[in-house]
């Protein structure tokens, strides 16, 4: 007999199917303690989840029968997936089945925003009736901007073309050709910030999404505008909108989303009129929470069966001959993928990747799925892909994978290529593992360059002209960040050529423009490898 185990509020209907079946017990006990859920967790095959119980580390070490952990929803940031991985538990989610509840949610706060209806049900149930304070606007003929353009932006971008609304859409995925069939326009963030009367964001909250508005894109903001954010707290950077707010840049907004959650009482958006605020209510329907209950209930009974099951955003165990063969190049793939994905400007329409020298005498499959990790893990979450999912994930976007083996790898006795084209440009990456001294990157686009692949880099283009490295050095000294290594890489002397720099920490925004306005050099960008 299986035992699971149901630690936050899940739909009884979602979850009859486990109450159903012969071979489970389920036991229903919400509101658990750390402390609890590890003095009782050793005796379950299975636990399921919302977005309250935490499953961490300890509880994980505590779960000596625990062969899954499901996600009654989309974002298992309240689950440590590495945790989960290195004890061969099994975390999956059920992304689809809240995806309508949380688009409808979004409109929902775009229509109260822009009509003030919480503020104007407070004043009429607290006895005034004002008529003067609520003038609104309308939907029709504004301008919408959507960040993210997956299931639940897709959705929103839909419903506002029925309101008569031009959408501007921006999703490092979304190519003009998808664009056009969704009837919407590819813009940048810079082009929605500043042309948008609305904007909403559908994003994961990852690295890079992170305060992805924050105070250069209010600085440059179409004044008036009004933002909602249902995805995940931490995407608008909070104290800058409200001082946008309190500076008339921004007309309204309507979170449903903190960046700690439950904002603490004194949250400065609790107590602005003009910030109307709902407490995680995306996926909070009957439907929703029905849809994510059955989608994860059937995952689990299969795992628990042992049969084949989907959704899973975490790590399988790997065959062990597969595992001694090509563990040693997963890191260098999924590097790899991340590296040249942060190169490519524009949304990414084809990878090739080819396997060259020992590489080409294995399967490589396996090695794909970690390069494909390292390209959408980027953009997707960290959280959100793995290499069950990478593979899946470029297909739902349509991006194809083409792949090559080849048994001579020019001076290397293995080597990595991974090449992204986009509309206008295709950029190429090549690492090998050399013994005794680890992974490298061996080759950017038609460059050759020796870099270990970690930390933060900088990848520079310019003129191999005298002087140049002086004054990069001495710019860099200036801003207090320690160059640990440096590479040249050119073709010709005095000809196109790349730096690549590896950094003690982070490159300040304000560093890499500077950058720019020295003589010889073209492009600047940094990489974060972690
Ligand atoms: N409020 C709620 O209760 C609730 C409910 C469901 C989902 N969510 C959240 O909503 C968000 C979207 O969910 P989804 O199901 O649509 O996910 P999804 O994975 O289908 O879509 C997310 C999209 O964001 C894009 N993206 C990543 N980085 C980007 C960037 N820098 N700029 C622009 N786009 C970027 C990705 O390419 C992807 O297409 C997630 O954060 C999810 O956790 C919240
Ligand atoms: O469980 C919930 O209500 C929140 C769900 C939502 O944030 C998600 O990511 O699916």
């Amino acid at each position: 007999m299986f035992k699971v185990l149901v630690s936050d509020p899940i739909s009884d209907m979602g979850i009859q199917q486990l109450m159903d079946a012969p071979d489970v017990a389920v036991d229903k006990k919400t509101g658990l303690s750390e402390d609890e859920l590890v003095a009782i967790i050793g005796e379950y095959d299975a636990l399921l989840v919302r977005s309250q119980t935490r499953v961490t580390a300890r509880i994980m070490e505590a779960a000596k029968s625990l062969k899954v952990v499901g996600r009654a929803g989309v974002g298992v940031d309240n689950i440590d997936l590495q945790a989960a991985t290195q004890r061969g538990i099994i975390v999956i989610n059920a992304p689809d089945g809240n995806t309508i509840t949380t688009c409808e949610h979004t409109f929902a706060m775009m229509m109260a925003l822009a009509r003030h209806i919480p503020q104007a049900y407070a004043k009429t149930v607290g006895g005034t009736w004002d008529r003067k304070s609520f003038l609104g606007v309308e939907l029709r003929n504004k301008v919408l901007g959507v960040l993210g353009m997956g299931r639940i932006g897709s959705e929103v971008a839909k419903r506002a073309k029925a309101f008569g609304m031009e959408i501007l859409g921006y999703d490092p995925f979304l190519t003009e050709e998808k664009a056009a069939k969704l009837g919407i326009k590819l813009a940048s963030v810079d082009e929605i910030v500043r042309n948008a009367d609305f904007m909403t964001v559908h994003t994961p909250l990852t690295p890079e999404t992170r305060h992805m508005i924050g105070p250069d894109q209010f600085a440059v903001m179409k004044k008036g505008m009004r933002i909602v954010n249902c995805a995940r707290g931490g995407i608008i950077d909070e104290q800058a909108l409200v001082q946008a707010v309190n500076e008339g840049i921004v007309a309204g907004a309507a979170f449903d989303v903190f960046e700690s959650e439950p904002p603490a009482p004194d949250h400065p958006f609790l107590s602005n009129p003009k910030i109307i605020v709902t407490p995680h209510l995306g996926a909070s329907t009957v439907e929703a929470q029905e849809n994510v209950a059955i989608d994860v209930s059937e995952q689990v009974l299969h795992i628990l069966r042992n049969e084949p099951f989907q959704n899973a955003v975490n790590m399988p165990p790997i065959p062990a001959n597969v595992m001694t063969k090509l563990q040693p190049y997963f890191e260098l793939g999924e590097k790899l993928g991340s590296f040249i994905t942060q190169l490519l400007n524009g949304a990414v329409e084809e990878i090739n990747i080819s396997f060259s020298g020992e590489l080409a005498e294995v399967d490589t499959q396996p090695l794909t799925r970690y390069i494909a990790k390292g390209i959408f893990g980027h953009h997707l979450g960290a959280d959100q892909v793995n290499i069950i999912n990478s593979l899946h994930l470029a297909k739902e976007r349509g991006v194809n994978i083409v792949t090559s083996q080849s048994q001579t790898a020019k001076d290397f006795t293995n080597l990595i290529t991974v090449s992204l084209r986009a509309k206008n440009e295709t950029r190429l990456v090549a690492g090998t593992l050399l013994t005794g001294y680890g992974p490298r990157i061996v080759q950017i686009d038609r460059f050759t360059v020796d870099v270990p692949p970690v930390g933060h880099l900088v990848l520079i283009s310019h003129n191999d002209k005298p002087g140049i490295i002086g004054r990069i050095g001495t710019l860099f000294g200036s801003k207090e960040v320690n160059i640990a290594t440096m590479q040249v890489g050119r073709q010709i002397e005095g000809g196109a050529a790349i730096m690549v720099l590896s950094v003690d920490k982070g490159v300040p925004k304000e560093l890499l423009s500077e950058m720019l306005e020295l003589p010889d050099l073209n492009k600047a960008k940094e990489i974060i490898l972690s």
